[in-house]
């Protein structure tokens, strides 16, 4: 599937050093080693809906892990999946008397355009779940074939029982898993299954639903092996990160997680980057809640893109936050005032910036400091000038290719 338009990233002096992030498998802030192509899955959208600040934040997230590898010399093998099909699509399609492809193109063709304006570096494979139904009915058939699922009236179920390391991701309790699962697209009180948290990995076809055919059999994925699948076949049995929103900790990650294990008998990633969650009005922003700030309506207002990314880069991507009304006002001004000094005829020496940005960002994505630390230099060459000529044009630089922020 197309990704969008990749922004330009012109290479810093030097190169950046290694990037640390906090792991959610081992809770702890560990140094990634990826190879010279660090390949990277983040979980992409489902399409009912245009991309809103929550999804905007975590691809962000994603975004400056790949301008810091970037700039630390590394290529970044980027894939991204979108959900295509699944059940809440079919029911928003079905809700709003549109055919799901068309509801799924339209919301995809938005969300691109929105990924593009906000420079976020498209996914070297972008993938959708309907043009990988083969691969994921074939890993389904791989994981049937290792015994460790079972037939419910058609439906193929892992079971949980054969997980192995099953919590190694999210490290919760049995009521904790259960009660996310019922939360999040489980079915744990469905009558039949040996464990409530066994989960679907192919749904038999049901009269009036999309199928395909598979080794399993006519029907359709689950949502956990889609995932699963993809990241296998373009990143192999093991890479170095796996990620999203942390709403994807449990079940969808650790359930992947399970599956991957059971077919190449280890992790799936050496890191697992899981961002918090943008809210509004005290609720995580959520199509189901309906409180959706939508990129293409901030655009649509006339905010700068850049501005928006901003916004979003005064928060630790680990943080849950909510937007308020004051987060553009204070990104504009942020803006403007960094625009004034890189519109200086000179400026203090901006290498120590550079250093700066570059070992905020690389202790587990401190876009916060690393703020602050143009706002300073900012500053002082406003306030108090300097004499390096170059010192203007580096900051700029610094400013878009590590933040991705173009002023
Ligand atoms: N309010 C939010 N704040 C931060 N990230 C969010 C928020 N809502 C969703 N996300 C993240 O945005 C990405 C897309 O979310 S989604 O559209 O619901 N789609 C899915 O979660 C699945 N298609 C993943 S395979 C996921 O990584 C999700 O964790
Ligand atoms: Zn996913």
């Amino acid at each position: 599937m197309r990704s969008w338009s990749a922004p330009d990233i012109v290479p810093l002096p030097g190169t950046g050093g290694p990037l640390r992030l906090h792991d959610t498998a081992t809770d702890r802030i560990k140094e990634t080693t990826p190879g010279p192509r660090a390949g990277m899955y983040a979980c992409g959208i489902t399409p009912y809906d245009a991309a809103h600040l929550g999804h905007a934040f975590t691809y962000l997230t994603f975004d400056l892990v790949n301008r810091v590898w970037r700039d630390a010399g590394r290529d970044v093998n980027y894939v991204q999946n979108t959900t295509d099909i699944d059940d809440p699509l079919l029911e928003r399609a079905h809700a709003i008397g549109v055919d799901w492809r068309d509801l799924a193109h339209r919301e995809i063709d938005v969300f691109r355009d929105d990924m593009a304006a906000l420079r976020i570096i498209p996914p070297a494979s972008y993938v959708g779940v309907v043009e990988s139904v083969d691969l994921i009915g074939d890993l389904a058939a791989r994981i049937r074939d290792t015994g460790a699922t079972y037939d419910l009236d058609g439906d193929l179920y892992f079971s949980v029982a054969e997980a192995q390391n099953f919590g190694e991701i999210g490290h919760l309790d049995r009521d904790a898993m259960l009660s996310l699962f019922r939360q999040r697209g489980g079915d744990p009180d469905r009558s039949g299954k040996k464990d409530p948290l066994d989960w679907l990995l192919w749904r038999a076809e049901r009269p009036g639903e999309p199928a395909w055919d598979s080794p399993l059999g006519r029907g359709r994925p689950g949502w956990h092996i889609e995932c699963s699948a993809i990241a296998l076949d373009r990143l192999g049995p093991r890479f170095a990160l796996n990620g999203g929103g942390n709403d994807l900790i449990f079940p969808h990650h650790e359930m992947g997680a399970a599956e991957t294990r059971c077919v190449t008998g280890g992790p799936n990633a050496d890191n697992h980057l899981h961002v918090g969650m943008v809210g509004l009005n005290g609720e995580k922003m959520s199509k189901s809640l309906g409180n959706l700030v939508f990129v293409s309506k901030l655009r649509e207002q006339g905010v700068e893109p850049a501005v928006i990314r901003l916004a979003m880069l005064s928060h630790h991507y680990r943080a849950a936050w909510e937007w308020t009304d004051d987060h553009l006002p204070v990104a504009c001004a942020r803006a403007e005032r960094w625009r004034a000094a890189f519109a200086l005829g000179t400026a203090p020496d901006a290498a120590p910036l550079l250093a700066a940005v570059r070992s905020t960002l690389a202790e587990d994505l401190d876009a916060p400091a690393a703020l602050a630390a143009v706002d300073a230099w900012a500053d002082t060459a406003l306030t108090e000038g300097g004499t390096d000529a170059d010192a203007p044009a580096l900051a700029r630089t610094v400013v878009d290719t590590l933040l991705g922020v173009a002023l």
